[in-house]
């Protein structure tokens, strides 16, 4: 089977075939780096993660680029609010988002452009859509001229006559910026400076970039003319992505992408999880519940990646228990397989992957569901088959010493499902097993003494959260303190 995408500059599904045979230039339009990621950001990397791991599976080679915008109102404000620069500020949330992604497992992208060290790329940009009549400068600012390019509402099917209709009058009297605008949805390519406000030098004075022209700039400067797949959240496509094909396109009359991707919003009563809206909930309160971080990625996963996706307690409760059902799935080799008489290496198993034959029907069926626009909610679906069958097994082997299916026939399933759950980036917490072998404390009174202890941090009593370290040590259980307050462990072999 071959992959097909909806395109949303098409409207339609069509074939996946990139510009270079084997390879994928892929571009996500990252975040603003103000504040903590909220569960909406995590939706939007986690799918393009998955994304990105599913094509690396089919066996392409990825380009996967996702930029910091490090220069915006929002983190000039805060930065005057705590009375600190825009630096700091920006480095402290690229940092935070960091360590929430590491959380939550997601891959790290090839690289991380951001707007401050792409001012060379922006400047040369916007030099070349003035010199081509798509920019003109006005009073220390430069905007793109919507009307100049013929095709500007081709990604979001936006007629400009529509829009203008629409906003009667609106625009002039809210936008400061009107009076320096030839028409009211010109944009600004570059700003010119406010008194206090950071700045660099440019052909129009000093200033500093529009938020739209970054990508066009990162893309064009890392990764050349024409992509294969711009994706980002569905809350960009107008006016974000609509700009970034007026400039780009503009400029070298080539497509900017071949395939348009967009994931649909986390929405809590029907709204878009947001700051603005303050009905958020971030990475780190979400895991410090504590929500296990692959059930988020269950949460995600489990729903059509275009579909908004309603944030509930109940949701999250599912997703919390069919993350208990696949990781029993995936523990079993690890608790059964030498009673079993497997001869595997599960240490190299949990880290290469099941390395199992691509012949097999589980793996065609997972990749030709998967192959249509990235359904991985009817991938999970037939990893749920896998591990409710090993349940099942696992259940006649406790009673009754025996399992129906052949061991080696077991052996070969659990594999398939320990690969294609990696595919997927689940990965069961192997350390969390309860190993009689190893003696000592159940896995319940660890789990107690680890509450105890976060309870001790809590209360800054750091001495007692030490001694309670100390007491699992001592008993071969190592703890490991992930971002966002949650705490793993495993036993010492
Ligand atoms: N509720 C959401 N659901 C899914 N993706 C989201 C959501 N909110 C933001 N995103 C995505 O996260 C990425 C980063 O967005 P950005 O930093 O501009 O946040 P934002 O839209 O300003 O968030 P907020 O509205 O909370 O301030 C974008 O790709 C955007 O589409
Ligand atoms: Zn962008």
């Amino acid at each position: 089977m071959t992959i097909r995408v909806y395109n949303s500059l098409t409207r339609q599904m069509e074939v996946f075939e990139p510009i270079e045979r084997g390879m994928v230039r892929m571009y996500c339009c990252g975040i603003t780096v103000y504040d903590y990621c909220h569960l909406g950001h995590a939706r939007t990397c986690l799918i393009w993660d998955v994304v990105r791991r599913y094509l690396l599976w089919r066996g392409y080679r990825v380009q996967y680029v996702q930029n910091f915008t490090d220069i915006d109102d929002k983190i000039l404000n805060r930065a005057k609010n705590e009375g600190v620069s825009m630096e700091e500020i920006s480095e402290r949330f690229i940092e935070a988002y960091f360590e929430d992604m590491e959380a939550l497992q997601v891959g790290r992208a090839d690289s991380y452009p951001r707007a401050t060290h792409t001012l060379n790329g922006i400047q040369r940009l916007i030099t070349e859509l003035e010199q081509k009549g798509f920019a003109y400068a006005s009073q220390g600012d430069v905007y793109y001229a919507v009307r100049q390019f013929e095709d500007y509402g081709k990604l979001s099917g936006r007629k400009l006559e529509d829009l203008q209709a629409g906003a009667s009058g609106r625009v002039e009297t809210e936008d400061p910026d009107a009076p320096k605008k030839r028409d009211p949805f010109d944009f600004a390519l570059w700003k010119g400076v406010k008194p206090s406000e950071p700045s660099w030098e440019s052909p129009w004075g000093a200033g500093r970039p529009g938020w739209h022209i970054e990508c066009s700039a990162m893309v064009r400067e890392g990764m050349g003319e024409t992509i294969d797949l711009h994706v980002g959240g569905e809350d960009l496509k107008f006016p974000h992505h609509e700009n970034e094909i007026a400039q780009s396109e503009a400029v070298t009359g080539k497509p900017l992408a071949r395939y348009w991707l967009h994931n649909g919003m986390v929405k809590v009563g029907g709204e878009k999880m947001s700051k603005s809206l303050g009905n958020f909930t971030t990475i780190r309160d979400l895991l410090a519940r504590p929500v296990h971080p692959m059930a988020v990625r269950l949460f995600v996963l489990q729903a059509d990646y275009r579909k908004p996706l309603d944030f509930t307690d109940e949701a999250l409760q599912a997703a919390t228990n069919g993350w208990q059902t696949l990781q029993d799935g995936l523990l079993f080799g690890y608790q059964y397989g030498e009673q079993l008489g497997w001869r595997v290496n599960l240490e190299d198993i949990a880290y290469r992957g099941g390395n199992v034959p691509v012949a097999e029907a589980w793996i065609e069926r997972f990749s030709d569901v998967v192959d249509e626009d990235f359904n991985f909610a009817g991938g999970l679906a037939i990893l749920f088959e896998l591990a409710k069958e090993l349940r099942k097994e696992r259940n006649l082997l406790t009673h009754e010493g025996k399992t129906e299916v052949s061991p080696e026939r077991l052996e070969v399933q659990w594999r398939i499902l320990v690969t294609l759950a990696g595919v997927l980036g689940f990965k069961a917490d192997w350390g969390g097993l309860e190993t009689p072998a190893t003696g000592g404390l159940s896995e319940a009174e660890v789990e107690g003494l680890i509450a105890q202890r976060q309870e001790a941090r809590r209360a800054k009593n750091y001495g007692e959260g030490d001694r309670i370290r100390d007491e699992l040590k001592a008993q071969g259980v190592i703890l490991v303190d992930k971002p966002g307050g949650v705490t793993t462990w495993y036993r010492e072999s």
